[in-house]
């Protein structure tokens, strides 16, 4: 059963442009050459337009010829083959798109379809396990009870509600050691697609079909359900009003020249058919054609990154960042806290600790609680059963309070942090001895949390909880700092764990003591000063910071809470994982300045090589412009569109694939970019239409 896993995992990184991939998408894009489809595209919808003008003009001029000198190609086959390169431009914008989104929804439904076909035993309540019914995983609803067995695929995103169970997630991770899945807070979500490998699991359905991470995630690669980034908008507003420009000016091209012919000029009026073509040149259609593209490519890049964005505005984002925010636990540690000892006060006994801190802990719900109750059991033989405790009071434990506990038979025992313990007893007019605060803050400095355990005003001791710091975390921190990215621990752990915790981890900046409110204020804080900021974390207290911040990245092992909140979730729990994030975030940006700069490069260039030869028969006066010395008008115009195409097929690789980020500096990264798509948009145009228009000749098209 790792094989599986295993393989879902090779398929979502396996290379995508195989052979069937490309013929796929050829079909795709044709059948998006509809109007409805490129309406979406405001300047490929004016490229269009002008298809469907040249391929009538075309027709016609099939139907009545006009009579052209010996020697001079046919005007119906200028037309045509202007009608047809027109087309492929359009076509080639699709299919770049189709392309694109392919390779991103191969990703996704590499792993939804080992989902779909899969068998669900379904439940009708818990005591009726014994019997489940067999249902189709796609016909599953949010809120059903699922039986699960050793051995058996996950059918669909659930909440664990009894049991508890090893799960292989590599499926999903690429991870190959099993986790396990419990109801406890942190650990009760279980992942559509991943298998169970020891104990028996009841859960419930926590989300409908067609809702699940990874189907919002195929939406974000569907080039027609895709929301547009900010970015994405504010280009193609310029770009339409650009074009919107030109066309008004084209369009009194043909007019204009009719009464300089008519009021004394020498030349020939300009022909309609050329103006449209002309049209087709200057208007940026290559960075039109492809800005789609370069979004749907970032996702997908994402997605291969085994990270599921579900905002485009967070990914373009990630580019400019400049604080990045990380929760300790379970962010920058592995996993969950877990009791490693009991240290009792002086005339305390370790048992008697070890029952007072488990008796806390019987209605705690969370990890911390759960390993407690497990250490005290296994190394004290202590064992509670909920029925001893008929009339107590239970206090969970809430981020707010930062504490938990029992009231029992005149017995109001508590478990908490240094600060609130301290302060609780203060409510008695008692405090914390000296040696138990000098021994938490031992604990602390160690990196351990300590939890301070008190039954009524008498401080009983310790819990000391272990929390080790994630494997290769520091080089990623330092990386980060290079990138000129600050980053910053917020904990709601004591300043001296923090402190610890912060120095091993290598980060520039912690702040500990912190609640959820505090985690909000500081991202508003820097957020004003006018930062982007970055938030990586896991509970569901950092859920309402995630929400604020710019770019928010939810631990795949996190809670549901934080996992909506987020802007996106990272499958490997990985804190460092912006890393990546951040680069995909870059180089979408510049993917698209640089075509943007080569596109617009292109069309100055494009104006010297066709005004002359197009218009010298209307205004004669413009032959002296004409250093090019095309060919004929007519192999002028045609191999402007056949360069405009061929430009457009030789950038769907860069598109797709993004330009290179590696540079010491963003200045240099910009500079660079600046020089070779700038300055190559200027050069490119000169010797590529030249070439064309010299093989045209050859070949006695002109
Ligand atoms: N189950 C519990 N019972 C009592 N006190 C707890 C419990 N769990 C944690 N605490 C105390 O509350 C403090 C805050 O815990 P919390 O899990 O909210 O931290 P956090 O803000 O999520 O920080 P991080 O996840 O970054 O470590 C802990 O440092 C600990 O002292
Ligand atoms: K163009
Ligand atoms: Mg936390």
């Amino acid at each position: 059963m790792q094989e599986e896993g295993r393989d879902a995992a090779r398929l979502l990184r396996r290379r995508l442009f195989t052979p069937k991939l490309v013929l796929q998408c050829l079909g795709l894009a044709l059948y998006r050459l509809n109007p409805v489809a490129v309406m979406r595209n405001p300047v490929m919808f004016v490229v269009w337009t002008a298809a469907v003008v040249v391929t009538i003009l075309a027709v016609y001029e099939w139907i009545f010829p006009t009579p052209v000198p010996e020697g001079h190609l046919s005007e119906t086959f200028f037309a045509f083959s202007l009608a047809v390169w027109l087309w492929i431009i359009i076509w080639l914008g699709n299919f770049s798109e189709a392309l694109a989104e392919e390779r991103g929804r191969a990703q996704a439904t590499a792993l939804r379809g080992t989902r779909s076909e899969i068998l669900a035993k379904r439940i009708r309540s818990v005591s009726e396990a014994a019997s489940p019914e067999l249902v189709l995983a796609e016909n599953l609803k949010k809120g059903d009870l699922l039986l699960i067995e050793p051995g058996d695929i996950i059918p669909a995103d659930a909440e664990v509600i009894e049991g508890v169970a090893a799960v292989d997630e590599s499926a999903v991770t690429g991870e190959s050691a099993p986790v396990v899945r419990e109801p406890c807070e942190g650990s009760n979500l279980v992942v559509g697609g991943t298998r169970v490998l020891s104990d028996r699991l009841i859960a419930r359905v926590s989300v409908d079909q067609g809702d699940s991470f990874l189907d919002k995630m195929i939406s974000m690669v569907d080039g027609s359900s895709r929301r547009r980034t900010p970015n994405e908008v504010a280009l193609t507003i310029l770009l339409t009003s650009m074009t919107v420009i030109l066309l008004l000016s084209c369009s009194t091209l043909v007019p204009f020249s009719f009464y300089a012919t008519n009021h004394g000029g020498h030349g020939l009026p300009v022909r309609v058919i050329t103006a449209v073509a002309f049209l087709v040149c200057v208007i940026p259609t290559t960075i039109a054609g492809l800005l789609s593209t370069i979004g749907v490519a970032g996702m997908s890049r994402m997605m291969k990154a085994n990270v599921i964005a579900m905002s485009g505005r967070a990914v373009e984002a990630s580019g400019d960042v400049d604080v990045l925010l990380l929760d300790k636990t379970g962010t920058i540690t592995v996993g969950n806290r877990e009791a490693i000892a009991f240290l009792p006060s002086p005339g305390v006994t370790v048992l008697e600790l070890a029952e007072a801190a488990a008796a806390a802990s019987i209605a705690d719900e969370t990890p911390e609680g759960h390993s407690i109750v497990r250490l005290a059991r296994e190394r004290y033989n202590v064992k509670h059963d909920v029925n001893f405790y008929k009339g107590a009071k239970f206090f969970a434990f809430s981020a707010q309070t930062r504490m938990s506990g029992i009231d029992f038979e005149g017995s109001r025992i508590r478990k908490g942090s240094m600060d609130a313990i301290a302060q609780w007893l203060q409510g008695m007019g008692a405090a914390v001895p000296p040696e138990i605060a000098q021994k938490s803050i031992s604990a602390a400095r160690r990196g351990s949390t300590p939890l301070i355990v008190s039954d009524n005003d008498r401080v009983l001791g310790i819990v000391e909880l272990k929390d080790v710091v994630k494997r290769g975390i520091r080089d990623r921190f330092k990386r980060l700092r290079e990138m000129g990215i600050r980053t910053v621990m917020l904990t709601g752990d004591n300043k001296y764990t923090a402190a610890a915790i912060a120095a091993e981890a290598g980060v520039d900046d912690f702040i500990g003591d912190a609640n959820p409110e505090d985690k909000l204020t500081i991202i508003r804080r820097l957020q004003s000063e006018g930062r982007l900021v970055a938030m990586s974390g896991d509970g569901t207290n950092d859920a309402p910071a995630l929400a604020m911040a710019d770019v928010a990245v939810a631990m795949g092992n996190g809670t549901q809470a934080a996992k909506e909140a987020g802007n996106m979730i990272d499958l490997d729990s990985n804190p460092t994982k912006l890393l990546d994030i951040i680069d995909i975030g870059k180089q979408m940006m510049l993917t698209r300045g640089a075509i943007t700069i080569f596109a617009v490069s292109n069309v100055i260039a494009e104006y010297f090589a066709i005004i002359p030869a197009a218009f010298s028969v209307t205004y004669p006066e413009l032959e002296v412009l004409n250093f090019l010395h095309l060919a004929s008008p007519v192999s002028a115009v045609l191999s402007t569109v056949i360069f405009n195409a061929l430009v457009m097929f030789l950038l769907i690789p860069v598109a797709i694939r993004g330009v290179s980020t590696r540079a010491a500096s963003p200045i240099r990264l910009l500079r660079r970019n600046v020089i070779v798509f700038g300055l190559g948009g200027l050069a490119v145009p000169f010797v590529l239409i030249k070439a064309i228009d010299l093989a045209l000749f050859y070949m006695g098209l002109y």
